[in-house]
């Protein structure tokens, strides 16, 4: 429950996603240069000075953009912080989460506004500023990772490079991370040297040339109390690669493809902010790396501020991240932006919001319209997916099936180890034995896991990938409906943090193949038994013979009798539960089948069946509705086809 002070706090900075630009200001060189009087980027304050809602334009450029604040170059980062940050920070101690993320165009000031520099700190480091004193107040701790995630798709750990690519797989709507460090800080300069080191393993960093990538940071706030090391919530903090047009000579000679990863999976992430601001039923946080890093963050209760970083100077890269950005912005508010101003702005030359993210600047919609058509065509748009988005989304699908699997391989089990390692890298004076002791303390109390869990500082990597008998967990966020709902399992509170002990029930079962032979056999008796009836009901006389029907179903019938259930109503009630328990088997089959007998499945073959491994290796039960086969390429038609095939094998030897 977000307390009510909080709750106007965050009422403030918006709805889910909040959409604020800011332009840079002019760096030493620029400002001395001709270019550096010639700022392009032009902002109007559509609803009155500081209430937000700004439209955006540039020069000689038709088109304006609306999103729900502009930052000019004058407001610096603390203001930034103060004013969109802040309430993230005072949300993650009631166990929220949140994501600031930064994008734009390559030098717009992505990493000035996240990390700033020694004499003007940026957003992250000003988070940690205010995180330390209220964790030390409320009797937590704060813990850092940070990772970078490259254009072929790999996550590493930036605490320790020389690691194998993070795993990152989810478990009730919490994710786990394989290879991923956290260290504990106790002060600002402390986070400043981490920075500082992850920042010269950065691949993507300027020295290293040619290479570009995402980085990103997780701050953890961890509680310390009996249940030692389990996370509470966490705040992401995302420097975005820079967009980078594919038909420009790249500034850098990175090579093309390198540049259509990194842009891929930048709108693979804004496409989500914008289906999360429209309630999009499906969300495609399987899209990239990134992504599935951040879904926990993104989902549930969580906020997101979008900073579209902006270069001063005409650059078209900018103006078409603002035009994706915008997208995102506070639809609500905009309502009442054109309810109030329709006819003060519908004179203005306003682009036409593009309804989908295409693959290149080239696809970019020049056109002016006027604003309330062009938000009308997007509010159609919203409602079913865009043509070309969907395009991308399939586009973007197929590599991962086939050249960018995640990730396995050799990893290692020394999560504990890592933890010391990082102590003694950046001497953070944490009492190590004290969190040792009470985290053995834990681990008594609860048998060894199976495979570790990543919420455990003092086994920040999860030791292995196997399926969890047991497993403890952070019972934090809400799962949405949508994306997974609440196993029936036994859950023991454990703490004022919502500490839980979920115990999985093991898959017993046997697999589907065998499930469905015996109901095939079942109902082949069944019409066995009703065909004999039927032939000796020809000859003789029909023995009243007491029904041997189990117990259950006998004051089932008779209590649809009493409810005055039609038999046509019981048969469809029932028909119905079938459905859904084959459907259930059939998922538990996906979740737990072989290789071999994946592929005995209809649609499923080699390629599909690895697929399928590899998101286990992700998640445990990576299928829980049959929507999320969707996961694994298959359209809603096929999956509708698979299921009518999958049932009439059944009767196909009556
Ligand atoms: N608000 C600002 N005021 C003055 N100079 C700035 C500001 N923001 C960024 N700069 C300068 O602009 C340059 C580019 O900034 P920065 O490295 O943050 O951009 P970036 O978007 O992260 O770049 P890349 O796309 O290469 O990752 C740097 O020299 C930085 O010092």
């Amino acid at each position: 429950m977000v307390s009510k002070q909080l709750s106007k706090q965050l009422d403030r900075v918006g709805g889910k996603v909040r959409v604020v630009a800011r332009i840079r200001g002019f760096s030493g060189p620029e400002a001395n240069s001709e270019a550096g009087t010639a700022r392009t980027v032009e902002w109007i304050s559509v609803n009155g000075e500081n209430l937000g809602d700004v439209s955006i334009s540039f020069r000689d450029h038709p088109s304006r953009y609306l999103v729900d604040y502009c930052y000019k170059e004058d407001e610096d980062s603390e203001m930034i912080y103060s004013r969109e940050v802040k309430p993230f920070v005072s949300a993650a101690f009631e166990g929220h989460n949140s994501t600031v993320i930064a994008h734009g165009a390559r030098g717009s000031g992505k990493t000035h506004i996240i990390q700033g520099s020694a004499e003007r700190p940026g957003l992250a480091v000003l988070a940690i500023a205010e995180f330390l004193p209220i964790a030390e107040k409320n009797g937590k701790s704060i813990s850092v990772s940070f990772y970078e995630v490259d254009h072929q798709e790999r996550a590493m750990d930036l605490l320790n490079p020389e690691k194998p690519p993070i795993l990152v797989f989810e478990d009730r709507g919490r994710n786990q991370f394989k290879g991923l460090s956290q260290v504990l800080v106790k002060s600002v300069s402390e986070f400043q040297n981490l920075y500082s080191t992850a920042c010269l393993s950065l691949k993507g960093a300027p020295k290293k040339g040619g290479q570009r990538s995402h980085m990103g940071l997780i701050v953890n706030v961890v509680s310390r109390n009996e249940c030692v090391g389990s996370i509470v919530s966490k705040m992401n903090f995302v420097d975005l690669a820079g967009y980078e047009d594919t038909r420009k000579k790249s500034s850098d000679g990175s090579c093309l493809t390198e540049i259509n990863k990194i842009n891929k999976s930048i709108y693979a992430l804004l496409n989500i902010c914008h289906a999360l601001s429209t309630n999009e039923s499906h969300i495609p946080y399987r899209e990239s790396k990134l992504t599935r890093i951040l879904q926990d963050s993104l989902k549930g209760t969580s906020r997101i501020l979008l900073v579209s970083c902006l270069n001063p100077s005409f650059c078209q890269d900018t103006i078409y991240m603002v035009s994706l950005a915008s997208r995102s912005y506070n639809r609500i508010h905009h309502q009442t932006f054109l309810d109030s101003t329709k006819k003060s702005v519908s004179s203005a030359n306003m682009r036409q919001i593009p309804k989908s993210v295409s693959g290149t600047a080239k696809k970019f919609h020049h056109g002016s319209s006027k604003l309330t058509k062009g938000r009308k065509l997007f509010d159609e748009a919203s409602h079913s997916t865009p043509k070309v988005e969907k395009e991308m989304v399939t586009k973007a699908s197929k590599p991962v099936m086939d050249d960018s699997l995640p990730e396995t391989g050799n990893h290692d089990n020394s999560g504990v180890e890592t933890i010391e390692n990082n102590l003694a890298l950046t001497n953070v004076s944490f009492p190590k034995d004290d969190l040792f002791a009470k985290a053995s303390e834990d681990m008594k109390l609860y048998p060894p896991l199976e495979n570790g869990d990543s919420s455990l500082i003092a086994s920040s990597e999860v030791e292995n990938n196997s399926l969890a008998a047991k497993n403890v967990l952070v019972d934090g966020d809400e799962v949405d409906g949508d994306e997974g709902k609440k196993e029936n399992t036994p859950c023991i509170n454990h703490s004022s943090e919502s500490l839980s002990i979920i115990v999985h029930e093991g898959h017993n079962s046997p697999p589907i193949s065998s499930q469905l032979r015996d109901l095939s056999n079942s109902l082949k008796m069944l019409c066995s038994s009703t065909s004999s009836c039927l032939q000796n009901s020809e000859k003789q006389p029909i023995p009243v013979v007491e029904p041997k029907t189990p117990i259950i179903q006998q004051n089932m019938s008779q209590w649809d009798e009493m409810n005055g259930k039609s038999p046509w109503e019981t048969f469809s009630m029932r028909g119905s539960g079938m459905k859904s328990s084959i459907v259930q088997e059939y998922l538990r089959f996906l979740n737990t089948a072989d290789k071999e007998e994946l592929k005995r499945l209809k649609g499923i073959g080699d390629k599909r069946a690895n697929f399928i491994l590899e998101l286990r290796e992700e998640s445990p039960e990576p299928f829980k509705s049959l929507n999320d086969l969707k996961d694994i390429g298959l359209s809603a038609k096929q999956i509708k086809g698979m299921m009518k095939k999958e049932v009439g094998e059944l009767f196909s030897e009556l």
